[in-house]
């Protein structure tokens, strides 16, 4: 009898304690104070808490709810940080390391506003981006500002002049190929790149927005005239970026992006040299670490990554996130490449090296792949 009633009391203290364990971790959940880990570590599903969303292993952002929102003092603005370019040179794997920052508040996905959507107004621009605690700096990335005619104008229109801009370089022939890769990539996978953004619903359009939108489109395609070549990409990368003489086609977009000092000689037109960042994309693949650090630099951050916060991926073949969460890159980066004859690298590294020395004196800056 005595036993049993021993054993009872026992037995209500322990389910007691379980039940009062998983209410606090459960209120720490709540509140956001950490990280949480699947324990099925086939398919680890992990969420970062980070001020006024959450993060997940496939860098998703979830805003948090409206009293959450108040209650950290969150609120929306216009960017602080930009990263401008170029295409295919590592920016979305910057952003999304950075967005790990305490300190940066990282939007998910490309805005596209100083290109294509600037018919949408700014508040749209802002909308676009997270919510961030009032210590964190909001970044946005596209990629697409770097070449886009007009964007200095319209950016100086509405951002700080101490707008902080970073560009990410990777060695141009490199870039080309993946450049190549990723617009086959997209022609196999267009209808259905389509058909899911229609599902998805685009922000419906006033009427006056839809008149904006049809007269940027027009100024659109003019700016696409600069590429007469871009519509004509071959099957291959060599029809792609060669003329039917064999020469190196300069009205194709993949050799024109990757003649960056052309670009950066524009930028620096309309803001100093001290508030851009130029990064060595090469670099990033391998020391990301290193890369990091810079960034935190130039943006005037805590120091907040560690070696320990990034892994090599064998299977990946790149560095991925260890920590705050487990978390690699999409496999719509880090691609393989088709196979390009040496004759053509060779030819295309020769094109490029005069641009690249000019970049080099430009920047006052050296470059690993130079
Ligand atoms: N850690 C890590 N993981 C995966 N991929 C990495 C990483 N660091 C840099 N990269 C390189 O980033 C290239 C894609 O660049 P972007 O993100 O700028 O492309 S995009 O313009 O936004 O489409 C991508 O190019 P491809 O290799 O051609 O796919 C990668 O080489």
């Amino acid at each position: 009898m005595w036993n049993n009633r021993r054993q009872f009391i026992l037995g209500s203290l322990l389910f007691l304690g379980t039940v009062t364990f998983f209410m606090i971790v459960g209120d720490l959940r709540v509140v956001g104070v950490t990280s949480v880990h699947s324990k099925d570590q086939s398919h680890p599903v992990s969420i970062h808490d980070h001020g006024c969303y959450t993060i997940s292993n496939t860098f998703a952002n979830t805003a948090h709810s409206n009293e959450v929102l108040e209650e950290r003092s969150c609120s929306k603005s216009v960017p602080n940080v930009l990263i401008i370019g170029s295409k295919k040179c590592g920016t979305t794997t910057l952003k999304n390391f950075l967005g790990f920052h305490p300190q940066i508040a990282a939007a998910e996905t490309e805005a596209h506003y100083y290109d294509t959507n600037i018919f949408m107004g700014l508040d749209w621009f802002i909308d676009q981006l997270p919510y961030a605690l009032p210590n964190q700096l909001v970044v946005e990335k596209t990629p697409r500002y770097l070449v886009y005619p007009g964007v200095q104008e319209k950016m100086k229109k509405d951002l700080s002049p101490d707008i902080k801009l970073i560009i990410v370089l990777r060695e141009p022939v490199t870039r080309a190929i993946s450049d190549f890769t990723h617009i086959t990539f997209k022609r196999y996978t267009s209808e259905k790149h389509l058909r899911d953004k229609r599902t998805d619903g685009k922000p419906s359009m006033s009427p006056e927005q839809a008149a904006l939108r049809k007269h940027f489109k027009k100024i659109e395609a003019k700016n696409n005239q600069r590429y007469p070549n871009y519509d004509k990409m071959g099957l291959t990368f060599e029809d792609s970026v060669l003329t039917d003489k064999g020469d190196i086609d300069v009205n194709s977009a993949i050799i024109d992006t990757s003649i960056y000092v052309k670009y950066l000689k524009k930028w620096l037109k309309y803001y100093s040299r001290d508030q851009i960042l130029v990064l060595d994309g090469e670099q990033l693949i391998l020391e990301p670490y290193q890369i990091m650090q810079k960034v935190e630099k130039f943006l005037g951050i805590e120091p907040y990554f560690l070696p320990e916060n990034f892994h090599f991926n064998v299977q990946k073949r790149f560095y991925c996130l260890s920590q705050p969460i487990y978390a690699c890159m999409k496999p719509s980066k880090g691609r393989v490449h088709p196979s390009v004859s040496d004759e053509i690298v060779d030819k295309l590294k020769q094109f490029y090296t005069p641009y690249n020395i000019e970049l080099e004196e430009l920047l006052n800056q050296t470059f690993s792949w130079t």
